[in-house]
């Protein structure tokens, strides 16, 4: 027995096993490791309870999970034709030059056997002049399958540049019209990461139809050639039993593979969530530095990250698992398939190969033979290719979802956990009429984008020239008013007049600075350039900044032209007065200011206001600060139990504010 099983003593066999025994114990360790943290309590319970964050999409009804299926292919056949947009374009132009690449690789493929055949041909016969024509005549034709092959790597590559450009572009037109980037992140509770959908995931869903209009082209042209050249040679028996494991072969792979799709979408969507989870840190390091939360910030980090590296685990072991089968079924046992076939002809005894000479009948059988890999490589290829399409299905499920969230979004519907009781509000079921120096609230309810219901109706008129104070405590609904007047949130009944766009010119307690010079901050939301075009000068623009007291800002910065990181360099009382010569240059009929000079001493707030009532622009003021009264005629004052009142400041004998 001992010298039977010594024979399988080899060293490949010996270092097999010990690869095969190292990974075994590692995978045991790892499991071992993740269920002494599992049962290790105190930790369990401290992340439950310490570390929660609200990142994911909640509240959706389950979704379907992605597979290869008829739903599938009709949301890639839609994407594709925002990819692809019409027959006569650059788009089909590249896909005819890949396929021309794939159809030269292939020409060179077969002329690569022959030649390679030839070559050992004359080698076995010892002939010496034909052996250096062939070999000569082989190194001639090198550089032409090099160009060949790199031609094929640039055209895939500039097919999916061009892909990725005409997806984003359609997507970014369909996201940033009117409120729809605002609403997918306040109203709707269906995508948590629009960001990682709009870069990552439509780059992968691109990558992957590219790849694998290249990964599948190929093999079905190899396919076709070998099938006609092999079906010439060798007869159909070949042929059939190779066709016919191909069918086998691909049913089998795809449905094993169902899973891939929904493990490459979670991936995506829990890389979004850490992601999110990094971009709060960047965004929030001072406030968190001040408070010293970096434990507490790692910690939500970390949890992110493990439920990342959980899934990508999971993934990573069902891969092995699928990568073993698809290996047996794919490489290996294709190209067992082949030999089986490949040795028909030759044991059914065929009287034409008989009678040929033992170097030519080598000759044939290394031609077919070669040609029969090739065809099992082939189909190994494309049913490998199957598992592209699991992923694909994945991405394009992702980005449909995003495409179908900003649809409904852009024909005013959305998806959101309402407040018991709100079933009977209709979202965008008011009027608005657009007049010049008007704002009237006509039975307006104010309600939240969740149905909670601030106030039943609001019926309020202000005309131009009716400077109004909105108070009223905490939570009362006083942003909200403004974000139903900008149309921020939608119209749950009633009749809003407004002035038309560009008239009402609306600031935040947090002003937004932009990303460019000092002139586009003044001018935002124009261009600096545009300004420039319409004929502000840069006098005027200096002038509203002196009216602010931020003229030392031009000498300071170098110039209107000068670009920094303005919302990390200066300081919140200069963003805010940045904000109010915005409104300078804009000059609107009517500005909601919501606490917007807060961060500002009070002679500058004083000026400020002066010169608006100066040049006309109609305040509507949130604030608690008592010094603003002087400047308005009017109050709203909503008690934040569902009452208001609207009447002269005069009348109101208590006070709102401090
Ligand atoms: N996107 C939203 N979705 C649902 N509810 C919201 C949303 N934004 C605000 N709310 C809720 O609406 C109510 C009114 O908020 P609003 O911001 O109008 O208050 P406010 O009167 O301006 O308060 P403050 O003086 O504190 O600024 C609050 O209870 C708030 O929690």
């Amino acid at each position: 027995m001992a010298p039977n099983l010594s024979k399988y003593l080899t060293r490949n066999n010996a270092l097999a096993a010990s690869s095969i025994a190292i990974t075994l114990w590692l995978v045991y360790k790892q499991n071992h490791a993740t269920k002494a943290k599992a049962s290790n309590k105190s930790v369990a319970k401290r992340e439950k309870e310490e570390i929660q964050y609200m990142i994911s999409e909640k509240g959706t009804p389950r979704k379907k999970r992605a597979q290869v299926d008829a739903l599938f292919f009709h949301h890639l056949w839609q994407l594709l034709k925002i990819g692809v947009p019409g027959v006569f374009t650059v788009e089909v132009g590249y896909m005819i030059l890949v396929a021309l690449s794939l159809v030269g690789r292939t020409g060179c493929d077969l002329w690569m056997i022959h030649s390679l055949s030839k070559i050992e041909h004359a080698i076995v016969c010892m002939d010496k002049s034909r052996f250096m024509t062939t070999l000569a005549e082989y190194a001639v034709y090198l550089p032409v399958i090099s160009v060949i092959n790199n031609m094929l790597k640039f055209t895939v590559g500039e097919l999916k540049i061009r892909l990725r450009a005409n997806v984003t572009r359609r997507l970014y037109d369909d996201y940033l019209r009117k409120f729809t980037y605002y609403h997918m992140s306040n109203l709707d509770n269906r995508v948590a990461n629009a960001d990682q959908l709009l870069t990552t995931d439509i780059d992968k869903f691109c990558e992957s139809v590219a790849e694998l209009y290249c990964n599948t082209s190929k093999p079905i042209l190899d396919i076709l050639l070998y099938i006609f050249k092999l079906n010439t040679n060798m007869g159909f028996g070949t042929i059939g039993l190779m066709c016919g494991y191909l069918i086998f072969a691909g049913v089998f792979l795809t449905y094993l593979r169902k899973p891939v799709s929904y493990f490459t979408s979670n991936e995506q969507k829990l890389e979004g969530e850490f992601r999110h989870v990094n971009a709060r840190i960047i965004t929030y390091s001072e406030e968190i530095a001040f408070y010293h939360g970096n434990e507490k910030e790692k910690l939500t980090v970390l949890t992110s990250f493990n439920k990342l590296m959980g899934h990508i685990r999971k993934f990573l072991r069902f891969q092995i698992v699928m990568g073993f089968v698809e290996n047996i079924v794919a490489k290996y046992f294709a190209i067992s398939v082949g030999f089986l076939s490949m040795s028909i002809p030759f044991m059914s005894d065929r009287e034409d190969l008989r009678r040929l000479h033992v170097a030519d009948r080598s000759k044939f059988y290394y031609e077919n033979g070669t040609m029969i890999v090739r065809l099992g490589q082939a189909i190994g290829r494309l049913i490998l290719a199957g598992r592209e399409l699991s992923k694909l299905a994945g991405y394009t499920s992702r980005v449909t979802e995003l495409r179908k969230v900003i649809n409904d979004l852009n024909e005013g519907k959305y998806q959101r956990d309402m407040v018991p009781g709100s079933e009977s509000l209709k979202p965008y079921s008011g009027h608005i009429i657009f007049q010049n120096n008007t704002i009237k609230f006509d039975q307006v309810p104010v309600v939240t984008p969740n149905g909670d219901i601030l106030i039943k109706e609001l019926s309020v008129e202000i005309k131009s020239g009716m400077n109004v104070l909105v108070c009223g405590p905490n939570g009362a609904g006083k942003s909200s008013v403004f974000r139903i007047l900008g149309e921020l949130w939608p119209l749950f009944g009633g009749t809003l007049t407004k002035p038309p766009r560009g008239k009402l010119f609306y600031i935040p307690q947090k002003p937004y600075m932009t990303l460019g010079s000092l002139r586009d901050q003044i001018t935002y939301p124009h261009c600096g350039s545009e300004a420039l075009r319409r004929g502000v000068t840069d006098e005027q623009l200096e002038n509203h900044l002196k009216m602010v007291q931020l003229e030392y800002l031009v000498d300071r910065e170098g110039g209107l032209d000068a670009v920094a990181d303005w919302l990390e360099i200066l300081s919140g009382g200069e963003k805010q007065r940045i904000a109010m010569a915005r409104l300078f240059y804009h000059a609107p009929e009517f500005a909601i200011l919501d606490e917007c000079t807060s961060a500002v001493s009070l002679d500058v707030e004083e000026s400020m206001y002066s010169y608006c009532k100066e040049v006309g622009i109609t305040l509507l003021t949130v604030s608690h600060r008592k010094s603003l009264w002087q400047h308005h005629e009017y109050a709203l004052y909503l008690d934040g139990r569902g009452g208001y009142s609207f009447k002269p400041i005069e009348e109101y004998s208590e006070q709102f504010g401090s």
